[in-house]
Formats: structure tokens, C-alpha cells, sequence
């Protein structure tokens, strides 16, 4: 994995409150970054020093190898915590004016505005005033507003708050489009069923340390206890005293249970059958949820 945007050691404080301690993580080319963290954590604090908003008190963040500059940084869509849009102008004005503010010629503005607006499913309320629309349609402006200007990376402060499932489902289709195209993409969030959908790698972030970082994969594999999941007709309890097993969750004829190292789970396969139908037995692979309780504990 190329890495594109690096940060390295970075620290900041305020007043003698340090909020963020030795930062370190990369998003790789291409790649959808969940950046992913309890309220408090530094989420939005380390994306407003990667966009140089706020100064880090030590540390660096890098953009393909070199010290991320002014110039680099106006090619960054940037969705802030605090939404930036005028509430009194229409959507399309909006974003023709913020693409030609980044540099774009007034036609390439007009057809990226026009594009996101389709694409976002806003055409019907483009030219209305940003503050008639919904709040999800607002929110859907906003991420067009981060993209208007073809970024080259895209840092996005939890994008996906306020949006219904449908929502979610088209932005990820845009955001999709542009990793395809090798952008990387960050963006915070303390949604885990939505990040675990979406997001190829992670970086899970706890009183302003991060405590892992990795793809999903590899998160599940470092971070959960493998673990099985047994469904038969009639009770499972007997699985109580079956040697090695630890029964972590029973509920009349479904069972999840650690195994002891070394046990054999084809030999706990082999009882269940021997006492009748058996459903569906396998590991069960770790929800994100469950990682991140373990990682932050
Ligand atoms: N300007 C500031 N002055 C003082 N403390 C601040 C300032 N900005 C943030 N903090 C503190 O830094 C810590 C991290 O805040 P930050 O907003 O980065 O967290 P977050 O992970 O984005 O949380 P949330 O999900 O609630 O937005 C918090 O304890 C917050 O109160």
C-alpha cells in the first residue's frame, strides 16, 4: 500500500490539557479510512491539524513523502465539523463558487457542480436556498461541497451523521468514485455498523492515542478471540461440560463459545451431531463494535 497522507508522532495540548499524544497513522492511496473514536477522542482534532487549521505542538503530517504545504492543502476536500455552507444561497451557487474559489474555470465548476447535484439526488432542490432543505439534504450538500473541486484527498468529519441508510448508500457511491480513482479517503465517525460496512481500513483512536490501526481483516485477526457459533435443534447446554469449551453466550438451541487452544472444534462438531440435527456450526467473525470495546477497554 502506497502510503499517501502520513501523520507522524503528533501532539497537541490545550491550555495543560493534552488532547492528542504521539498521532501516528497513514491513509494509503485509494484507500476509505475510518477514523474511528467515542466522543472526545481527538477525531476532529487531528483532522483540523492535518488541514493546518490548528497547529500541531509537535510531530508532522506528510502528503506522498514530503511536508504538507499550503498549496497541497487547498486541493483537500474538507467537510469540518462545523458546516461551512451559507444557509441563505442556493446549493448550485454554492458549489459553482466554491470550485472556481479552488481554481476551477467557470464551465469545469458549473458541470462538477451540476454532476454532484444529480449524483447526490439533490437536483429537485438545487436552486432553493440551502436553508429550505431537509437536514439530510443539507448534509448531502455539504459532502458535494467537499468535492466540487476534484480533491486529490478527502478528509470528511463524520459525513454519514444525519443521514438515513438510502443516504449513506449514494454518498458512499460518490465517495467510492473518487478511491477508484486512487484518492484517499478519511472520515471520522463513531457509526460502527456503518463503518464496518464501508471503510477498508481503520484507525481506532481512544483519550487521544490511537490503539489500532490496520485493515479490517487484519483488526479481526490481531484484536478478537476466534470464537464459534453452534445452532442444533433441542438445547445446546451440554455444551457446558464438553472439555476446552467456554460458554460465552447460550440461548436455548444457539450457542457461542471459546474454544481452549489445541481443542478440537470438529470433535465438538462430531458430539453435536451425535445428539441430534445440527443447524449451522462455524467461527463467527468479530463485529467492529466488539474490536472496538476490546482496543479501548
Ligand atoms: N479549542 C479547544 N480548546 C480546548 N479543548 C478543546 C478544543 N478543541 C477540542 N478540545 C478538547 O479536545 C478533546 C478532543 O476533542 P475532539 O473534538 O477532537 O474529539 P472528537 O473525537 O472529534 O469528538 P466528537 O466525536 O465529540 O466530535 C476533547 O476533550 C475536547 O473537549
Amino acid at each position: 500500500m502506497s502510503d499517501a497522507l502520513q501523520l507522524e508522532g503528533v501532539d497537541r495540548r490545550f491550555g495543560d490539557r493534552q488532547v492528542l499524544t504521539d498521532i501516528t497513522f497513514a491513509v494509503g492511496a485509494g484507500r476509505m479510512t475510518g477514523f474511528v473514536g467515542a466522543n472526545g477522542a481527538g477525531k476532529t482534532t487531528t483532522m483540523r491539524i492535518i488541514l493546518g487549521v490548528l497547529a500541531a505542538d509537535a510531530g508532522t503530517v506528510t502528503w506522498q513523502g514530503a511536508p504538507l504545504t499550503k498549496e497541497d492543502r487547498r486541493r483537500v476536500g474538507y467537510m469540518p465539523e462545523e458546516r461551512g455552507l451559507y444557509p441563505k444561497q442556493s446549493v448550485r451557487e454554492q458549489l459553482i463558487y466554491l470550485g472556481r474559489l479552488h481554481g476551477l474555470g467557470a464551465e469545469t465548476a458549473r458541470r462538477n457542480a451540476a454532476d454532484l447535484i444529480e449524483r447526490l439526488g439533490l437536483g429537485e432542490r438545487a436552486d432553493d436556498p440551502l436553508q429550505q432543505l431537509s437536514l439530510g439534504n443539507q448534509q448531502r450538500a455539504q459532502i458535494a461541497a467537499a468535492l466540487v473541486h476534484e480533491p486529490v484527498l478527502l478528509v470528511l468529519d463524520e459525513p454519514f451523521s444525519g443521514l438515513d441508510p438510502l443516504a449513506v448508500d449514494v454518498v458512499v457511491g460518490v465517495l467510492r468514485e473518487r478511491t477508484a480513482a486512487g484518492v484517499p479517503v478519511l472520515f471520522s465517525s463513531h457509526q460502527l455498523d456503518v463503518v464496518e460496512r464501508l471503510c477498508d481500513d481503520l484507525v481506532i483512536i481512544a483519550g487521544g492515542r490511537i490503539r489500532a490501526t490496520g485493515t479490517r481483516a487484519e483488526l479481526r485477526a490481531s484484536y478478537a478471540e476466534p470464537r464459534y457459533e453452534l445452532r442444533v435443534d433441542g438445547d445446546a447446554g451440554w455444551l457446558r461440560d464438553h472439555a476446552g469449551v467456554t460458554l460465552l453466550d447460550l440461548d436455548g438451541d444457539r450457542a457461542v463459545f471459546d474454544l481452549a487452544t489445541g481443542a478440537d472444534d470438529q470433535a465438538v462438531l462430531r458430539e453435536a451431531l451425535a445428539r441430534g440435527p445440527v443447524r449451522s456450526f462455524g467461527p463467527v467473525v468479530p463485529s467492529l463494535a466488539e474490536i472496538f470495546r476490546e482496543v479501548t477497554r
